[in-house]
């Protein structure tokens, strides 16, 4: 039995595997009934059909293994030991571009980490600015001098809501009237800070205006500076890494693995947190919560991460993008955290040292031999890692100048040159999106994580709530997933091979959904034409076949409504979700596939695109009616139009064709599904009408 944290094993499982058992006989149907009539008499409409039913039926299997053993945990920070026997955390907070990542947001996140509930002489914030811009460097500084007055008012009071952005807004208004209530002083208090985080703003903002102050300086030494260590609040460290024109610079992988390197030789927690620069910590005892893993005698030995959902402040009530990513932050990762843990996410995720540095969780001396190789040539980053392993305790002792040298250093861009980080090791450049392909590999080495999923949310961040950044979001990730199944480390051939088989199916799901495109373009066009013309795709209505049909489908959407509504969501989300989902997966599959096969063969540069996180006002109050917004998306928007007008004028005129000719024992399954898609395409095609007229 675990000391600080519980497991619950989701209700109805025996339920739920029942159905994967009648779902796929009932597939097995399917496929008997495709293949016998192929044999029969071959045609090409029938063999797409079944190649469609394949794919579907294959990243249908994949997706059983998110269903097998849901769990969700609980846990009890009250039972930790005191605050001095805790170990030291270091956060780090990436940004890179003000104009995409405003400055105050960037240090709202930081000042909320910054007063995070935990001993603040075990506690340091490290702010990666890969921009290397002025007004970051400045912020920084006029954060930290806002925070030592900031930490103290929160913990005086208790609160909660430590982003201060959060806590003024309404969103924070409950927790301040409760605490003017109970306090007499608390009123003047509030009101002082209120003004001076005014200033704090105003003075960033005054700084930024200058274009200079707030534009990226892509060739530059590395700069780090040590921005606070007095001890009222935690040490707080700027690091801009060394940017070249001409060396790779690996992006946020590579700016996590330099301050990897930076905070070793200052602090040197063993526990680390990564969050993105918009998204601020929203419950200050999520440390404590990821500690109850890290500390616990059972799970501490092999778990390397504990992951937070990523939830957002700016969703509307209808999230028509689904930019919460429901289904992901729901059910795959508590599906996930029941076999050996959820994926990395990248943001709201407490990392254990030892884990990306040492090889597995039974050979913990991987750096004693070839040190240099692995590690580069810093033999104090490399004395650091004693520490972390438990031979001894770092000294400290060092001059702060000598370990600031020594930090540049190692924040220099040709740093890793011939060694072993960005490979399998540290946080991987494998692909771009450094979070997934570390998470994964970690899991490859024998490692778990954990997944916890606390009624208030730990961190909230900025989602894309306009369709075009949204879609090109997609895009990145559809593409880089596709790139991880055909490199070396596929979980086909690689992660097979190391990782228990229902695990390795989820990363299966997630590099193999571009094949989705393929059974969606098929079962689009072919349908749709048969339609017109007469010919009948799906067995007549009268026929016992169809019922394994019909069966296949209601079985598939209720699956999903029984999700949704499980999860606190409505019939609405679930209709929503449907749409989205093809209409995600058409965009995704196709330019994601494109860009990959583009950048396998180097005909496109590897290039991260960074997600806006200001959003124009007229579109997000669009998005908050629930109405689409196609602006500037027209090329993302083709195919799925082009499928549209397919659907609509096969549609129209296959009813005409059938009211004269009344096959309709014959044509009622393609009737459904060309009706089923009309409707669900409707606010896709009032979209599209209202983009039209704003353009004339
Ligand atoms: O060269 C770069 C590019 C990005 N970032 C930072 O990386 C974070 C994530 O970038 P963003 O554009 O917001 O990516 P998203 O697609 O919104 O983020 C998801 O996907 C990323 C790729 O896996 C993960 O890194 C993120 O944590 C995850 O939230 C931000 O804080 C950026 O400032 C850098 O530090 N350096
Ligand atoms: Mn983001």
């Amino acid at each position: 039995m675990a000391t600080f944290h519980t497991e619950t094993v989701q209700s109805g499982l025996a339920l739920s595997r029942l159905h994967i058992l009648f779902h796929s006989v009932a597939l097995l149907f399917l496929y008997y009934y495709r293949i016998s009539h192929i044999l029969l008499e071959p045609s090409f409409v029938w063999i797409f059909m079944t190649i469609a039913e394949l794919i579907f039926g294959e990243l249908w299997l994949f997706k059983q293994a998110f269903r097998w053993r849901p769990v969700s945990r609980a846990v009890m920070p009250e039972k930790l030991p005191s605050d001095g026997k805790l170990p030291a955390l270091d956060i780090f907070v990436c940004t890179v571009d003000p104009e995409k990542e405003p400055t105050v947001q960037v240090m709202d996140t930081v000042i909320s980490a910054i007063a995070m509930d935990y001993p603040s002489n075990k506690l340091a914030v490290y702010l990666s600015d890969d921009g290397g811009c002025p007004v970051t460097l400045y912020g920084i500084r006029e954060a930290s001098r806002f925070a030592k007055e900031w930490v103290p008012f929160c913990r005086k009071y208790g609160i909660n809501s430590r982003c201060p952005k959060a806590f003024f807004s309404p969103m924070g208004e409950d927790e301040r009237e409760l605490l003017l209530l109970r306090n007499h002083e608390f009123l003047a208090e509030q009101e002082q800070l209120k003004a001076k985080y005014n200033i704090m703003q105003k003075n960033i903002d005054e700084f930024g205006r200058d274009p200079k102050n707030r534009s990226i300086v892509f060739d530059r030494p590395a700069r780090i500076e040590i921005i606070n260590e007095q001890s009222e609040i935690p040490l707080v460290v700027y690091v801009s890494r060394e940017r070249r024109p001409n060396v790779p610079h690996t992006y946020k992988g590579g700016a996590l693995n330099t301050l990897l390197r930076v905070s070793g030789l200052f602090s040197n927690g063993p526990y680390v947190l990564v969050v993105d620069c918009d998204m601020y910590c929203n419950d200050p005892s999520s440390a404590k919560q990821a500690m109850c893993f890290f500390l616990d005698p059972e799970t501490s030995k092999d778990i390397a991460f504990v992951q937070f959902p990523q939830m957002f402040h700016n969703l509307s009530m209808k999230d028509i993008y689904d930019s919460q990513h429901r289904h992901a932050f729901t059910t795959m990762w508590q599906g996930m955290d029941g076999l050996r843990g959820p994926g990395l996410s990248g943001s709201g995720n407490y990392l254990s040292r030892s884990a990306l540095i040492f090889p597995s969780p039974y050979e913990k001396d991987g750096y004693e031999h070839n040190a240099q190789n692995k590690f580069g040539n810093s033999t104090m980053y490399i004395e650091s890692l004693k520490a972390i392993q438990g031979q001894q305790t770092y000294k400290t002792s060092i001059s702060r100048n000598v370990i600031l040298q020594e930090a540049e250093a190692v924040a220099s861009c040709s740093y890793e040159i011939d060694t072993n980080w960005g490979n399998e090791a540290r946080f991987s450049y494998v692909i771009l999106l450094e979070s997934t392909v570390t998470g994964y590999l970690l899991h490859c080495r024998g490692w778990r994580s954990t997944y916890l999923y606390p009624k208030r949310p730990c961190f909230l961040g900025c989602a894309p709530t306009d369709f075009m950044e949204g879609m090109l979001q997609l895009v990145k990730w559809s593409s880089e997933l596709f790139l991880l199944g055909i490199s070396k480390y596929s979980p086909f051939t690689y992660g097979i091979s190391r990782i228990p088989i229902l695990h390795n199916f989820t990363f299966c799901y997630f590099t193999s959904t571009c094949q989705y495109i393929v059974a969606l373009i098929v079962y689009g066009i072919i349908p749709q034409v048969c339609f017109l013309k007469g010919t009948p795709v799906f067995p007549k209505v009268t026929e016992p076949w169809f019922v394994v049909f019909a069966i296949l489908y209601v079985s598939s959407q209720s699956q999903h409504l029984i999700e949704v509504l499980y999860g606190g969501g409505s019939l609405g989300t679930w209709w929503d979700e449907q749409r989205i989902w093809i209409v995600k997966s058409i965009v995704g599959g196709i330019f994601g596939s494109i860009l990959a096969i583009k950048k396998r063969f180097g005909l496109n540069k590897a290039k991260f695109i960074l997600s806006n996180k200001v959003v124009a006002k007229e579109k997000f109050e669009k998005y908050e009616q629930g109405k689409f917004e196609f602006e500037g998306a027209a090329l993302f928007m083709s195919p799925l139009v082009g499928l549209l007008i397919v659907n609509i004028l096969c549609f129209f005129g296959g009813l005409w064709r059938l009211f004269n000719v009344k096959d309709f024992e014959k044509m009622s399954g393609q009737l459904f599904l060309l009706g089923y898609l009309a409707a669900l395409s409707y606010p896709i095609f009032e979209g599209i009408i209202t983009m039209k007229s704003k353009v004339q």
